[in-house]
């Protein structure tokens, strides 16, 4: 069975993929200090608590926190016997065309959104997704990655204030009643909620008129929930989109070797 591990900025997701759906799920902080054995322990900790008995035989890793990739090699290499597949590296192939400026570093997360937003639901894609920045990918008619935006992420945003306004406090994200707050949480949850939707509306629109064509708009991402049910911006929510990428390119490296 495959180990597929999305490492964010903020979160890492591991998930266990028989061939035909995720069998378990589970998330941890990212922190680069965490070694193989901690890695190990944890999950073969709630692999026994759920009655998992997988055999792990492949591993895919995707990180957007280059320093954390080694330790997941050792866990690969050391407990399950495999050498991982990691999203961008040379040896790790992608079944769609990446078009941006030479010299680029595109997040690997970014490239897995593509090809899962591609084979899932076709070109002509916007690709939000709503996790330490909120990112947005442009997937072209064919599959390609053709680049896209980046913006801070909505609890990043609402730190910031925290962290650089002695008098505001920290403040958890949700959908404000209204528009006008009537004491400081309440303001702050207003900015930021309505300012997202606001910067949602206006950077999607602007894509659509730039590339003159239909796109759909699909979201993904910790906090994609909050704003799918709020407001009419995206077509579609995958909660687990970059998983699905995962699997799509450890089955286009299986079949190239
Ligand atoms: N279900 C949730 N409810 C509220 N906040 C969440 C939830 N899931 C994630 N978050 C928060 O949303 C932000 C983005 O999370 P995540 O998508 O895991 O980021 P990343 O992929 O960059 O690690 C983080 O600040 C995280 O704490
Ligand atoms: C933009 C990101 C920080 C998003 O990371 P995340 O919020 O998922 O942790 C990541 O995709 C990244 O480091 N990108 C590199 C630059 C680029 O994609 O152009
Ligand atoms: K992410």
């Amino acid at each position: 069975m495959l180990l597929a591990i999305d490492c964010g900025n903020t979160n890492t997701v591991f998930s266990i993929w028989d061939g035909a759906r995720f069998i378990a799920t589970w998330r941890t902080s990212t922190e680069h200090q965490r070694t193989a054995d901690q890695y190990y322990v944890w999950l073969s900790t709630l692999m026994d608590f759920q009655g998992i008995k997988a055999e792990i035989t492949d591993m895919i890793v995707s990180s957007t926190v280059p320093r954390v990739v080694f330790n997941l090699r050792v866990l690969a290499d050391r407990y399950f016997n495999t050498r991982p597949l990691v999203v961008g590296k040379p040896d790790c192939l992608l079944p769609i065309d990446v078009r941006v400026d030479a010299g680029t570093q595109v997040g690997p997360d970014r490239l897995v959104n593509t090809v899962a937003g591609y084979s899932l639901c076709g070109g002509d894609l916007i690709i939000v997704d709503f996790g330490t920045a909120t990112t947005f990918d442009v997937v072209d008619h064919d599959g390609a990655y053709v680049g896209g935006v980046i913006a801070p992420g909505v609890n990043l945003s609402l730190e910031a204030l925290h962290q650089a306004a002695a008098a505001l406090p920290h403040v958890d994200i949700s959908r404000p009643q209204g528009v006008v707050g009537t004491n400081t949480v309440a303001c702050m949850q207003s900015g930021i909620f309505w300012g997202y939707v606001g910067l949602v509306r206006e950077i999607c629109a602007r894509i659509k008129g730039e590339r003159d064509r239909p796109m759909r708009v699909i979201s993904t991402g910790g906090l994609a929930p909050l704003f799918q049910q709020s407001a009419d911006l995206f077509d579609e929510f995958r909660e687990d989109l970059t998983m699905h990428g995962l699997t799509e390119i450890h089955k286009y490296n299986s079949i190239q070797v």
